[in-house]
C-alpha cells in the first residue's frame, strides 16, 4: 500500500502515463503561504520531531550513526551506504540551505534519533524552465521501526517545510519503482581492486578467468596521460562554471549551477569530492573537467574487510581531451587514491565510455523522480544531466 500514499501526492500517476492531454509542468499550483499547514504533522505518540543542527558535532554523529546502521543496502544486503560526517555536512549545506529541512524523529523518553529526512535547495532546469526545487535525500527509518508507516509522514513533513520556503517542486531518486519515474538509469562499476571485490562478494571471478588474469585485466597505468591534467583550485571556479553550464545545456534536466554552486559542489574536499581539469599547456585554457564523490559502503558480515571504498562519477565535461582518455585518467587517480571500485550511472555521455573502460553493469537501477512536476515523456538517461548524492 506504498502506492496508497503516492496516489495521494502530486506526482505523475501510473494511470496518467501516456495521457498526452496533460501539460508538462507543475501538477498543483503553489498554495498561499498563509494556507500552508503551520504546525508539524502528527507523529505516533512515543516520538517527536527534532530539527537536526548538522553543524553540531554531536548531532552530526547521531545522524551518521543512524545512517551507518539503518540506511540503504544493496539488493543482497551485503553492503550499506556509509556516508561520512564530512560528506553529510557538505551534502546538506549548499548555498541557501535551510536548517529546518534537516529533519529528525526521536524517541521522547530516550531522545534516541530513530528517523531522518532532508531537503537541499537546488535550481534545476527542465527543458527551458528553471525550477527551484528541494533535492530530498537521506530518508532513513531505524530498522526496528519499519512498517510503522513513518516514511509517509516524514515525506509529508519535509514537503510542508519546503512549502513554507515557497518552494513547490522536488527531485529525488530511489532504487524502487514509485509513481512515476522521470528517468530510469542503469549503474556500472569499474573494478580497481578486483581481488578485494571478489573476496567480499561484490564481483565474481569471470568464467575461465584466474585471479591473476583478472588483476591484469583491470590493471591501470601508475600515472595519468593527459598533459595539463591537474586538481581543480579556487581560481578555476569561473572557468569551470562556464565549461559546465555550456556542457549541461544540452540535457533535458540539469542543475543550473552558478559560481557559488560550483565552488560548493565541485571544489575538491578531501574524502568527499575530487575534481580535476585539463589546462592547455599552450593556451592555459580550461578545456575539460571531471569529478567524482566519495561514498564508502560498509561490508556486512565479512571477517576480513569492513569497508568498500567507492568513487561515484559526478560531473564530467570533455571539449578537447577525448572523454575516453579523460575518464581513464580519472580511473588512474581513483586507483592512486586506493578506491576499490568506480561507479557510474548511464547518465549524460557515460554510456560512451563504460564499455570501453571495462565497467561491468550493476544489478540494479536507479529511478529519478520529480515531485509536483509532470514530464509527459520519460527522459532517456542520456538526456539526464543531474547526479544526486
Ligand atoms: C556497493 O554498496 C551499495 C550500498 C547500498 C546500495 C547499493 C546499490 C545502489 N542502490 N546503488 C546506487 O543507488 C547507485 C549506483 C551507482 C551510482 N549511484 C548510486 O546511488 C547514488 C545516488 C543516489 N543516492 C545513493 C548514491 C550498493
Amino acid at each position: 500500500n506504498r502506492h496508497k500514499f503516492w496516489e495521494t501526492q502530486p506526482v505523475g500517476q501510473f494511470k496518467d502515463v501516456g495521457d498526452s492531454s496533460l501539460p508538462d509542468g507543475p501538477i498543483e499550483p503553489p498554495t498561499p503561504l498563509s494556507e500552508v499547514k503551520q504546525e508539524p504533522y502528527n507523529l505516533p505518540n512515543l516520538y517527536e520531531w527534532i530539527t537536526c543542527d548538522i553543524n553540531s558535532d554531536g548531532v552530526c554523529t547521531e545522524v551518521y550513526n543512524l545512517l551507518t546502521d539503518n540506511y540503504v543496502e544493496d539488493d543482497e544486503n551485503m553492503f550499506r551506504f556509509n556516508y561520512s560526517k564530512e560528506f553529510l555536512r557538505w551534502a546538506l549545506r549548499p548555498p541557501g540551505y535551510f536548517k529546518s529541512w534537516h529533519i529528525g524523529v526521536r524517541v521522547k523518553s530516550s531522545k534516541k534519533l530513530v528517523a531522518f529526512i532532508t531537503g537541499a535547495p537546488a535550481r534545476i532546469r527542465v527543458r527551458d524552465e528553471i525550477v527551484l526545487m528541494a533535492e530530498v535525500n537521506f530518508l532513513c527509518v531505524h530498522k526496528k521501526l519499519r512498517s510503522k508507516r513513518l516514511a509517509p509522514v516524514m515525506i509529508k513533513e519535509v514537503t510542508r517545510r519546503v512549502h513554507l520556503e515557497n518552494i513547490w517542486q522536488a527531485a529525488y531518486t530511489a532504487g524502487v519503482v514509485l509513481p512515476t519515474p522521470m528517468s530510469t538509469c542503469q549503474y556500472w562499476h569499474r573494478s580497481l581492486n578486483p581481488k578485494k571485490l571478489i573476496d567480499v562478494g561484490f564481483s565474481r571471478l569471470g568464467a575461465r578467468m584466474t585471479m591473476s588474469r583478472t588483476i591484469k585485466l583491470f590493471k591501470l597505468p601508475d600515472s595519468t596521460a593527459t598533459p595539463g591534467f591537474r586538481k581543480m583550485e579556487l581560481h578555476d571556479v569561473p572557468a569551470v562554471t562556464r565549461l559546465l553550464r555550456n556542457y549541461l545545456s544540452q540535457f533535458i534536466v540539469a542543475p543550473d549551477f552558478d559560481e557559488n554552486d560550483v565552488e560548493h559542489w565541485l571544489l575538491p574536499k578531501e574524502d568527499v569530492v575530487d575534481s580535476f581539469l585539463v589546462e592547455s599547456p599552450e593556451t592555459h585554457e580550461i578545456t575539460d573537467f571531471c569529478s567524482f564523490y566519495t561514498l564508502p559502503s560498509s561490508i556486512l558480515g565479512n571477517p576480513n574487510y569492513s569497508t568498500l571504498k567507492v568513487a561515484y562519477s559526478y560531473y564530467n565535461v570533455s571539449t578537447k581531451t577525448p572523454l575516453l582518455q579523460l575518464m581513464n585518467d580519472v580511473l588512474i587517480v581513483a586507483k592512486q587514491k586506493d578506491f576499490d571500485v568506480f561507479n557510474a550511472l548511464d547518465v549524460m555521455q557515460n554510456e560512451t565510455f563504460v564499455k570501453e573502460l571495462k565497467f561491468g553493469p550493476g544489478d540494479g537501477k536507479l529511478h529519478y523522480y520529480l515531485y509536483n512536476y509532470r514530464i509527459k515523456h520519460a527522459v532517456r538517461s542520456s538526456e539526464l544531466g543531474l547526479v544526486l548524492l
